[in-house]
């Protein structure tokens, strides 16, 4: 019974030390109100500058002046837009017609009082605006994600719906906005709090043998207790830290490989997928020389395609670099596709060169190109000859870039292919962020640590156990680390 409880009291001490403490609350009153451009600057309809912090009911009253049917009335209520004129805090004269909204603390996306000011989108008027708004007394040009990173401090969002916010500004393609969205929704956090409560579990069994030191009878099964958590725990981030598990590619895009023979025509086919002269194509095989990478939509999915050199031996310094880079990007790409030139298989008696064909496997898509330039009437028994070229169960794609033969069928393959293989159906992946993996790996180290070790060791096994929790505390941000706060809102652009 008594042990019980000392239990419970451990884990709460342990919480306890790792939530916000009163001072910072109180350092969170006194500070600096920040102000932005939260919109691209440039000749627009309309701008909007972004006030948040304790001084924003003095921005309002000096330089808000309500007109239209709210004129003479100066109430701010919360959320209402309204028809006003804004002033130079200097000199009191309008320096534009606009509209303005007040957010009252803790209802904001900062959760301080914040107030946005809609005028015309002008370099003139906002450079006024701005520099009247610097003017007062408190006020300062927010830094890089400070507005975000106020709504972190204060605990409205975690670290990983930070980043996912700007995941979600990043994003140009449908699956990296719906990632985006799940991370800002809260997915990821209440996962990697749910990793971080049971190894804060463990610990607290971990902590009670040393309370209650040895000889006790609870000892074996406590230790166990810890030991099956521990390995629960272990296994999940291990399954979440293999290779299948790349939710990166959600995120960032994933990475398609060209690559192939030289004067195949993979500089054609990215331009054709790019549809624009991305790369340069001629006759001449050995014209790439270094990877060029193109980002692509395909099929919602952000693809990076990169266009590499033409592998063959090579007494060229400049291209062999180029084939050594080529060799590289294929062996690091999420998908490969392989463009061979059917003519040219058929004049060497289909055979692929060994630096090619070692990187063919049946995750490899095989296009054979150039099906223009061939017999109509042997076509296919040169197609029947390719595929027992290539690994069986490669997916063999016949076209022509020049004459367009297979390249609407080509588009709608890829996206298959990608949809097919890349796709999440139940077992979602969990890692969107290399920083969030760098973590995950350090703790599966103090686990492993902590694995090795035995009941008689119990002192260094809790001491494990608390650097397992405090990597994790570190992904979501519980424990505020600078330097993971600064390296994560140094991303962010100013005005979010
Ligand atoms: N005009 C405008 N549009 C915008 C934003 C903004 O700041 N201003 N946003 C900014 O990026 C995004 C919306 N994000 C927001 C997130 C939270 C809260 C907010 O006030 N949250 C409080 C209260 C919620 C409520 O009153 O319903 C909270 O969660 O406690 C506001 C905006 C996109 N559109
Ligand atoms: N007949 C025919 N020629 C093509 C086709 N596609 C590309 N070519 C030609 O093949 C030559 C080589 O094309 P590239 O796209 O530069 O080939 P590559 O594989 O990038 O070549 P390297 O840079 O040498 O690696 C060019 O003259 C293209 O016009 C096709 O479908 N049919
Ligand atoms: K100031």
């Amino acid at each position: 019974m008594i042990r019980c409880c000392s239990t419970f009291r451990r884990v709460a001490s342990i919480r306890h030390l790792t939530t916000k403490s009163e001072q910072l609350q109180r350092a969170l009153a006194s500070r600096p109100t920040i102000y932005a451009l939260a919109t691209p600057p440039g000749k627009a309809g309309v701008a909007v500058v972004r006030v948040s912090g304790p001084h924003v009911f003095d921005v309002w009253k000096t330089i808000v002046r309500r007109n239209g049917k709210g004129k003479g009335k100066d109430i701010m209520e919360h959320a209402r837009l309204i028809r006003c004129e804004l002033l130079d805090a200097n000199d009191g004269e309008v320096l534009d017609d606009g509209m303005a909204v007040f957010f009252q603390a803790p209802a904001s996306y900062t959760t301080e009082d914040t107030i946005e000011l809609h005028v015309h989108s002008s370099l003139a008027v906002l450079s006024r605006l701005m520099s009247s708004l610097s003017a007062l007394p408190g006020v300062r040009q927010a830094e890089r994600g400070e507005f975000t990173r106020r709504a972190f401090e204060a605990g409205r969002i975690d670290l990983t719906q930070a980043e996912a916010l700007r995941d979600l500004i990043e994003s140009e393609t449908e699956v990296q906005r719906k990632w985006a969205r799940k991370g800002v929704e809260g997915r990821a956090k209440v996962r990697y709090e749910a990793m971080r409560n049971d190894a804060i579990l463990a610990l607290a069994t971990v902590e009670a043998l040393i309370d209650f030191g040895e000889g006790e009878d609870i000892e074996e099964g406590a230790w166990d207790q810890a030991r099956r958590r521990v390995s629960k725990l272990r296994a999940n981030i291990a399954h979440h830290l293999s290779p299948s598990q790349r939710g990166e590619i959600y995120t960032s895009g994933l990475s398609l490989v060209i690559f192939g023979p030289p004067n195949a025509g993979k500089s054609s086919l990215l331009n054709h997928l790019a549809q624009r002269e991305a790369a340069i194509v001629t006759p001449i095989p050995g014209t790439t020389r270094d990877v060029l990478e193109v980002a692509l939509d395909i099929a919602g999915w952000r693809v990076k395609v990169h266009d590499t050199a033409g592998l063959r031996p090579s007494s060229d310094v400049v291209e062999s670099i180029g084939v050594q880079r080529a060799g590289q990007a294929v062996e690091g790409a999420d998908l490969a596709v392989c463009v061979l030139s059917l003519p040219e298989l058929v004049n060497n008696g289909f055979r692929v060169p060994d630096m090619i064909g070692k990187h063919v496997t049946q995750e490899t898509v095989a296009l054979l190109n150039k099906v223009d330039a061939v017999d109509p009437a042997q076509l296919g028994e040169w197609l029947d000859f390719a595929r027992m070229a290539l690994p069986p169960g490669t997916p063999i794609w016949p076209i022509s870039i020049q004459r367009g033969d297979g390249m609407s069928e080509l588009s709608d393959g890829l996206a298959e292919v990608i949809k097919h293989r890349f796709h999440s159906e139940g077992d979602e992946p969990l890692i969107t962020h290399a920083r969030h993996r760098a973590h995950l790996e350090a703790t599966l180290r103090f686990l492993d640590a902590f694995l090795a070790l035995g009941v008689e060791d119990v002192v260094l096994a809790a001491e494990e156990l608390r650097y397992a929790a405090k990597e994790l505390s570190k992904v979501t941000g519980l424990i505020d680390v600078e330097d993971v706060l600064n390296a994560v809102f140094k991303e962010f652009c100013i005005g979010k």
